[in-house]
């Protein structure tokens, strides 16, 4: 009986705190839904902390397991107090592999062969439980059992027993809005909102996931976790233009002089700082100027493609300083992961981006889809700093909260004499996948820049207008 006095008791102060929230969101993976739980805030509570700490407790002393390990980072303090309350050893998952040779993921002291019981607050999908058993196993420990908070009812459960764990919640989301209910905390109708909403709505599985060409950019901002990225989306949307001008030119005069005329219509500028002949530190302090001014973002086209050590020298470094100005930077994941921590640890504090390439757009490259595949696995460990991918296929990547950025584009599929491959902005937009697309010589060599500019803007975002409203002729 006390349980169940304390278990309503918990539903109402998440409703108090705003954990649990009604009204119109989006869930990470983009799907729409009338009810969201952000259980960030409560390490702000020690009375729901304590509360959530006493219901979970039985599950963890009723364990045979060694360890517990909670999901990052909302679940860690529960999992923390648990371990203390239960004196049972707690494990740690790193959100990206430590630097400089070790690539451990969990930390504690542990033995192979094992248990470990996982803790998390909610569950939807259960990717997250899923990435933390993953780490777990790859070390030799078995885990069957996950203990969380919130069960949104939306194939967690199901994900979860396919992949050998159990999932054992204090909450439903069904149960927990009949408490609200019952407490008058919501009405029955938004009651029923949301029980119709669980009756047509199921997570994406691990393995199929949403479209994210047919989300908006102003949604896939709230998606991203990148600060460029989300910065990218919100631009995007305010200007209304997908259209990024790559300004492959030699003089800073000229660059400067095509921005003034063009930055209004894009939303990102790509530079190669390597062909410039008279680069110096006044043409940063204009191209700065302008991009706050015409509100566009720097992306320098570097392709770092060296191990860690010299790419955190060649990004803060030398005659360029490109981690000065660039707000993104292109890297090849050739070298392997040290060149992510390298840049990771390089940024000083300040939001940067960086997009992969994953593909590219010159005819006979060695790029193969094993190494796509690589390149958006190793992403993945570093949500914080990756933008997006340099690509050419809409299925390369799932993430709605990472962009595609496609180079390779001109008004007629054509190429040029090195290798360039040219596709049309209504085939990157709407057959290719393309968030951003980016123009070079089909702009900078026109007559007049300006008019070629707006005819691609105008043209990419009709394109992706009729992405999003699903009208694909
Ligand atoms: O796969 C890739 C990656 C990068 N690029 C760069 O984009 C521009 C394209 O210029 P165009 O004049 O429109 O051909 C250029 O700076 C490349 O270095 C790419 O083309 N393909």
């Amino acid at each position: 009986m006390e349980y169940e006095i304390k278990l309503e008791e918990l539903a109402i102060k998440l409703f108090t705190i705003d954990a649990v929230k009604f009204g119109d969101f989006m869930t990470k993976s983009g799907l729409k839904t009338p009810v969201y739980f952000d259980l960030r805030v409560i390490v702000s509570y020690p009375d729901v902390m304590e509360l959530i700490t006493f219901l979970l407790y039985n599950s963890v002393r009723d364990s045979k397991c060694n360890h517990l390990c909670g999901v990052p980072y909302t679940a860690l303090p529960v999992a923390t107090l648990l371990s203390v309350q239960a004196k049972r050893s707690m494990l740690m998952r790193r959100k990206e592999a430590k630097g400089y040779g070790t690539k451990k993921m969990i930390e504690g002291h542990y033995k192979a062969g094992e248990s470990c019981l996982i803790i998390e607050d909610v569950v939807t999908s259960g990717s997250s439980v899923l990435e933390t058993v993953k780490d777990l196993v790859k070390e030799g420990i078995k885990v069957d059992t996950a203990i969380i908070i919130l069960d949104r009812e939306q194939g967690g459960r199901q994900n979860l027993a396919a992949n050998g764990v159990e999932m054992k919640s204090l909450f439903t989301m069904t149960n927990l809005i009949e408490i609200l209910v019952k407490h008058n905390k919501i009405t029955q109708e938004m009651a029923n909102e949301v029980k119709e909403y669980l009756r047509t709505t199921k997570a994406p599985s691990s393995t199929e996931a949403v479209d994210r060409a047919s989300i908006s950019f102003e949604k896939r901002a709230e998606l991203a976790t990148n600060q460029v990225a989300k910065q990218l989306f919100e631009i995007i949307a305010l200007k209304k233009t997908n259209l990024c001008i790559s300004v492959d030119l030699t003089s800073t005069a000229k660059i400067l002089d095509l921005l003034e005329k063009v930055g209004e219509h894009v939303c990102l500028v790509k530079t190669h700082v390597d062909i410039i002949e008279d680069f110096n530190s006044d043409f940063v302090i204009q191209i700065k100027q302008l991009s706050k001014r015409l509100n566009f973002l720097i992306l320098e086209d570097r392709k770092y493609a060296d191990i860690g050590n010299t790419v955190s020298l060649q990004y803060l470094n030398g005659l360029y300083k490109i981690g000065e100005w660039a707000d993104c930077v292109t890297v090849h994941s050739l070298p392997g992961e040290g060149i992510l921590k390298a840049l990771n640890g390089s940024t000083n504090g300040v939001s940067r981006g960086v997009f992969l390439l994953a593909e590219m757009s010159s005819e006979g490259n060695l790029i193969t889809p094993d190494y796509t595949k690589a390149t958006v696995e190793m992403a993945a460990k570093y949500p914080d700093l990756i933008t997006g991918f340099v690509c050419q296929n809409k299925d390369t990547f799932k993430d709605p909260g990472l962009i595609q950025l496609t180079p390779g584009v001109q008004l007629e599929t054509s190429g040029d004499s090195l290798g360039q491959i040219y596709n049309t902005p209504e085939k990157v937009i709407l057959d290719k996948g393309a968030d951003i697309a980016v123009v070079g010589r089909g702009i900078v060599a026109a007559k007049s820049p300006e008019t070629q500019a707006v005819v691609y803007k105008n043209a990419l975002w009709k394109c992706y207008q009729k992405r999003i409203s699903g009208k694909m002729e």
